[in-house]
């Protein structure tokens, strides 16, 4: 396997205390995050957000989409619960890097939505590879979950990577006047269960 669990600390947040994971991918040089809480042995399901990076929303507080609210509101529940993962993979743009994704937000000004845009820059509607979320979870012994999203395609990619999702827990946060439109088309073209 080609991810390797390199560095690991304490890290107190406003929700607890988490340990951080620092995850090297040696294919793709990429440096992942896993923040766990609690004791992830035993039978019972473990609470699991995969989280994709979104430089906009995690860290600059854009209205454009529902990221943020959502990575705040999985570090609650974990913290919550007493027990759980955060996956903070470094897909940004659903896979396409920030860079693309700013010119399809460019293109969203003109009036396409999120899947037209992607398309138009010669991408699929989703890029991402959730295979290293298997991979990560397996890595930490983690092997059957709740998982908190609103994406049946990362339900069941996790799933074909060999880790049973108990339940599936919606994670309905963030929505304002400028993801209206957004998160209509994430429920249209690309499936989410709202
Ligand atoms: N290409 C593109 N990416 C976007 C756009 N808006 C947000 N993103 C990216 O979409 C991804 C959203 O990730 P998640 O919230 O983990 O995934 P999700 O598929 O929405 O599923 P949930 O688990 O229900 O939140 C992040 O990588 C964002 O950077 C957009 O308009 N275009
Ligand atoms: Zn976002």
């Amino acid at each position: 396997m080609s991810l390797i669990d390199a560095a690991k600390a304490k890290l107190p947040t406003a929700w607890g205390e988490f340990e951080i994971h620092a995850l090297e991918d040696e294919e793709t040089q990429k440096e992942h995050v896993a923040l766990t809480m609690g004791d992830l042995t035993g039978d019972e399901p473990v609470l699991v957000r995969i989280h994709s990076e979104c430089l906009t929303g995690d860290a600059l507080f854009s209205m454009r989409c529902d990221c943020g609210p959502q990575l705040e509101a999985a570090l609650q529940k974990i913290a919550e619960a007493g027990r759980g993962v955060l996956l903070y993979l470094r897909q940004e743009g659903r896979g396409i890097g920030l860079v693309n994704k700013i010119r399809a937000y460019a293109l969203q000004d003109q009036g396409m939505d999120t899947v037209e845009a992607n398309e138009k820059l010669g991408f699929a509607a989703d890029a991402r590879d959730f295979s290293l979320a298997g991979k990560t979870l397996q890595a930490l012994n983690v092997k059957t979950i709740k998982l908190m999203t609103n994406n049946p395609r990362k339900v069941a990619s996790i799933e074909s990577a060999g880790i049973t999702v108990e339940e599936r827990v919606p994670m309905q946060y963030g929505k304002n006047p400028h993801n209206e439109k957004y998160l209509s088309t994430k429920h249209g073209k690309l499936g989410h269960l709202f």
